[in-house]
């Protein structure tokens, strides 16, 4: 499905389908280099090692409550009208393992946390329980039957030995640190980051530090794009700016197509007379893979490879670059991180309000999701225009509207692509 460089011309692309594009590029970024990292700078990164539980978890029977640890059967005459009174042998504190055995008529007192001492098959709580010295030894006291297995956690309620917890290309949070701590990785196995090369092109930029000129804007794309690189677990080096001048951003590309994974552009991939990462896919130097998607935003979209490397030269519109490199660039960076779906989950919501636009070009359009009568909702934003920047930052999902010759209906079922939240 590749398309050769001289069948292209500026104004004459052949559009490819999103998937279409998704595939052509999947056979680039598998999982990269590995290191190891300190549990406690683990988080946000991707697993590059299979974790294993090399002990059952809990590893021992477990106290579930503060209280007596006792024989059942020792409590089967109780009731409300007969006490039933339990020699107390021993005392467990949490981290403690008791030296006795329970048998017929004695107990321990026992914290939670702690290993219930053997002869014992259930733990009765502390309140339901009375005391007594009695002939000079302390008595635990009962009314109530308790049942075999009452607040004891069995070996292996949570973890068997052997099972296999976490697989190479999960992304580490919370839950997973948790697990890593328990078993005693403390050193952990993950990808190293993808090291993603950013710049945008455009005469009209300024740095986010430079007062306001006629004419001009500030770089808004490279700083976005920056974080979304972070966000899909890649990390950004921001390159200066460039001017519209072909030589120029040409020795930049190569350059940084050298030395980083891949390399993000923001602007002048349209037909425009100063457009030169148009031209710049379309001579030699690279090896063009497409210049336009059947998309909006983003349908001049554009990526080229080098020597195995990627240039994902996305649009500089700030819509159009966000959802370029949500659906081509992100896919990249989490295949180099070995992760099992690199595309943002799809889900299925009723469309909250018409969409009047039509298009023959399948819409992402930006949007966000809410929960209604237990329905799910995905609502456009007031302006979703491809230059339109201000919106971005209200938006959970993108919305999927397939090309339409008409408005499409305020109760549609469509998909979703979630733009947060999409970790496991
Ligand atoms: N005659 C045509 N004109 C345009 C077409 C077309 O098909 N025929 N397509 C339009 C569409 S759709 C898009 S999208 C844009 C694509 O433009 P480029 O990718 O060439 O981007 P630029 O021309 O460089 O800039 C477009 C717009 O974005 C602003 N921009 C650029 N870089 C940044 C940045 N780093 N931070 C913030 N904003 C940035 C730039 O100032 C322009 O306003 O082309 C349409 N035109
Ligand atoms: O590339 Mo433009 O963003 O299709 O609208
Ligand atoms: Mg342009």
């Amino acid at each position: 499905m590749k398309q050769t460089n001289d069948e292209f011309d500026k104004f004459h692309r052949k559009p490819l389908q999103v998937k279409a594009a998704q595939e052509l590029l999947s056979v680039y970024g598998k999982p990269g280099h590995t290191e190891q990292i300190s549990l406690q700078d683990s988080h946000g990164r991707y697993l590059s090692e299979e974790i294993q539980a090399t002990h059952p978890f809990p590893r021992f029977r477990r106290s579930g409550m503060d209280g007596y640890a006792v024989r059942s059967e020792d409590t089967a005459v109780c009731s409300s009208d007969h006490m039933v009174w339990l020699d107390v042998i021993d005392e467990i504190p949490c981290g403690s393992v008791s030296d006795k055995i329970i048998t017929a008529g004695t107990t321990a007192r026992i914290m939670t946390g702690a290993e219930v001492p053997e002869g014992a098959d259930a733990v009765v709580m502390l309140e339901m329980t009375e005391h007594r010295e009695y002939e000079g030894r302390t008595q635990m006291g009962l009314k109530r039957m308790i049942e075999s297995g009452k607040n004891i956690t069995p070996i292996g309620f949570e973890v068997k030995e052997g099972e296999v917890l976490l697989r190479p290309g999960r992304r580490i949070h919370a839950g997973e640190i948790s697990v890593l701590a328990s078993f005693g990785v403390h050193q952990v196995s993950v990808y190293q980051k993808p090291r993603i090369a950013i710049f945008s092109t455009g005469s009209e930029l300024l740095n986010v530090d430079e007062p306001l000129q006629p004419g001009k804007i500030r770089n808004s794309n490279t700083y976005m794009l920056a974080s979304q690189v972070r966000e899909a677990g890649g990390e950004p080096f921001i390159l200066d700016a460039v001017m519209d001048d072909l030589p120029l951003a040409k020795a930049k590309v190569e350059q940084a197509l050298q030395e980083y994974d891949a390399v993000v552009t923001s602007g002048g991939v349209s037909v425009g007379d100063y457009d030169i990462m148009g031209d710049f896919v379309r001579s030699d130097s690279v090896e063009m893979l497409y210049n336009k998607i059947a998309m909006r935003p983003g349908s001049v979209t554009t990526a080229a490879a080098k020597n195995g490397k990627l240039l994902f030269a996305l649009s500089g519109n700030p819509g159009a670059c966000f959802v370029g490199f949500e659906l081509f660039v992100r896919p990249f960076i989490q295949r180099m991180l070995g992760s099992g779906k690199p595309y943002l989950t799809e889900w299925t919501a009723l469309l909250d309000q018409d969409y009047t636009k039509v298009n023959a070009f399948t819409r992402y359009v930006r949007g966000r999701l809410e929960a209604r009568d237990g329905m799910l909702y995905a609502i456009p934003a007031k302006v979703d225009e491809s230059s339109v920047m201000v919106t971005i930052k209200d938006s959970d999902c993108l919305i999927v509207i397939p090309p339409a010759k008409n408005v499409t209906p305020a109760g549609e079922k469509v998909k979703v692509l979630l733009l947060k939240g999409n970790t496991l």
